[in-house]
């Protein structure tokens, strides 16, 4: 069997409660332990403020635990499709997406390749030389989705992201998850839908008070979250 591209070990994250160093911590993560394999797409359940989302931050990089230990594969890259990139509200959808590219590791000349997919996708066409101050949330949030998606990391993480736009956006970002998660890329899914879970992912966990209550095979595990929130 081939190793696992990252294995979380005894791994807990906890919070102060307030501004003070002195504040105490609480544990909002305890002694996960699990390994993720190439291709695998791992769903994560769990009611709201469970912990998914310091669950994904450890998988980005972007928090360290504060008990256990994450060992990834050398040169593995993650990354969050995110809906709020960094953008600049004095500079065109275009500009931002071009910057976003470039930030996202591209050269400027694949970035200016790119650009029209992006803008396309995003169905932004007709204010893409536009100030991104005069956009609505939504055009926002289209642009974003469509410049994360270009994005190729080893692992692709997804958090809450399949509720952009109005019925076709989300058809179609639906679509091209479905795509990506075809295509033995690795992804892992945040999602407080079990149905969502259930179509796009093979595995999956269920995250309560920060523990993991149950994982394995995602049919498994969602008919048991489903089971327990009827209860
Ligand atoms: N930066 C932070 N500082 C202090 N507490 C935090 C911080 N981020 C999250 N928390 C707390 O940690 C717990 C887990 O939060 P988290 O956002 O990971 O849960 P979640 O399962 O993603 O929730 P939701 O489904 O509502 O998005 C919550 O009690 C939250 O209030």
């Amino acid at each position: 069997m081939t190793a696992p591209i990252l294995s979380f070990r005894n791994v807990g994250v906890a919070y102060r409660k307030r501004l003070s160093l002195f504040a105490k911590k609480d544990w909002v993560l305890r002694d996960l332990n699990f390994d993720l394999y190439r291709g695998e797409v791992l769903g994560v359940i769990g009611r709201n403020g469970a912990g998914k989302s310091t669950l994904l931050k450890l998988f980005g990089n972007i928090i360290e635990p504060d008990q256990g230990s994450i060992q990834r594969h050398s040169g593995i890259t993650s990354q969050l499709l995110t809906l709020n990139l960094g953008f600049n509200r004095k500079l065109t959808g275009e500009e931002n997406a071009l910057m976003a590219l470039v930030t996202h590791g591209m050269t400027i000349k694949q970035a200016k390749m790119k650009i029209d997919d992006v803008i396309k996708f995003a169905e932004l066409e007709h204010i893409s030389s536009q100030p991104l101050k005069t956009y609505s949330a939504g055009q926002r949030a289209r642009l974003g989705f469509s410049i994360s998606i270009q994005a190729k990391p080893d692992i692709l993480l997804l958090d809450e992201i399949l509720g952009v736009g109005d019925k076709n956006f989300k058809q179609k970002s639906k679509a091209l998850i479905k795509e990506k998660v075809n295509s033995h890329q690795t992804v892992i899914l945040v999602s407080h839908s079990a149905k969502t879970i259930k179509n796009l992912c093979s595995k999956a966990i269920w995250i309560e008070n920060g523990n993991i209550k149950a994982s394995g095979c995602a049919n498994q595990v969602t008919d048991l979250y489903l089971k327990a929130q009827q209860a």
